[in-house]
């Protein structure tokens, strides 16, 4: 049998509130591919979405996605586990904000356009508060324009982590080099 997801990304209303880190990268600021092998931001993955993301006020992150045919699900048209990585991503990217390691939890994924090979998305994140290790955020996708009717929209939880899960479960990953993601981004 085949268990459905226990848990909800929607957030509750007595969330502490999200804080942006006194050394968060200032507003405006082009966020560095955090693994150059990162399908989402990776310069050196093949066939990966490539996505520059960018530091917005507050815990907030913007990012761009173009569509390509590496990225097809029917023809012409983005596949839906690839938009969902996008948006991945982007809220991936409010951990420069915050300056805390995290994992992505829980993702859920409303698919309200479809999405053509040639679009670029102008994606955007918002930390919404934090329930212990549990970082809850938003996220929504826009045909070619950050005013662009919406075709995506996500609810996501992401988890603090140790160093330790990275280097403990991942590959070619030292304590330092985690460390530098919390001291150079
Ligand atoms: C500064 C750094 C900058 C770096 C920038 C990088 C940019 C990155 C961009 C990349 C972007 C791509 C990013 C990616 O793709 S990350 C890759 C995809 N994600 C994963 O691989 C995560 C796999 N899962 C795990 O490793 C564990 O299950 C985790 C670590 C998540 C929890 O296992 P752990 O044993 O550690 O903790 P716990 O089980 O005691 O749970 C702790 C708390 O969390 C709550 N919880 C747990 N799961 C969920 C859930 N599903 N929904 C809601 N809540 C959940 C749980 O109820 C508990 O809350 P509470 O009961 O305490 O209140």
């Amino acid at each position: 049998m085949i268990e459905p997801p226990v848990r909800s990304a929607a957030h509750r209303a007595d969330l502490d509130p999200p804080e942006r880190h006194p050394e968060a990268p200032a507003p405006g600021t082009v966020l560095p591919s955090h693994y150059a092998d990162c399908v989402g931001c990776g310069p050196n993955h093949p066939t990966g979405l490539r996505m520059v993301t960018t530091a917005g006020p507050d815990v907030t992150v913007t990012g761009t996605f173009t569509v390509t045919a590496a990225h097809q699900g029917a023809p012409g048209l983005a596949h839906g586990g690839v938009l969902a990585t996008a948006l991945d991503e982007v809220l991936g990217g409010l951990s420069w904000l915050l300056r805390k390691p995290m994992v992505t939890g829980r993702l859920e994924t409303d698919y309200i356009r479809p999405v053509p090979v040639g679009t670029t998305l102008a994606l955007a994140a918002r930390c919404v508060g934090f329930s212990g290790r549990r970082m809850y955020a938003k996220g929504q996708g826009r045909l070619d324009t950050p005013d662009g009717p919406i075709a995506i929209r996500a609810a996501a939880v992401f988890v603090v982590v140790g160093v330790e899960h990275f280097t403990e479960h991942g590959a070619d990953m030292t304590a330092e080099q985690v460390h530098d993601y919390e001291v150079n981004p």
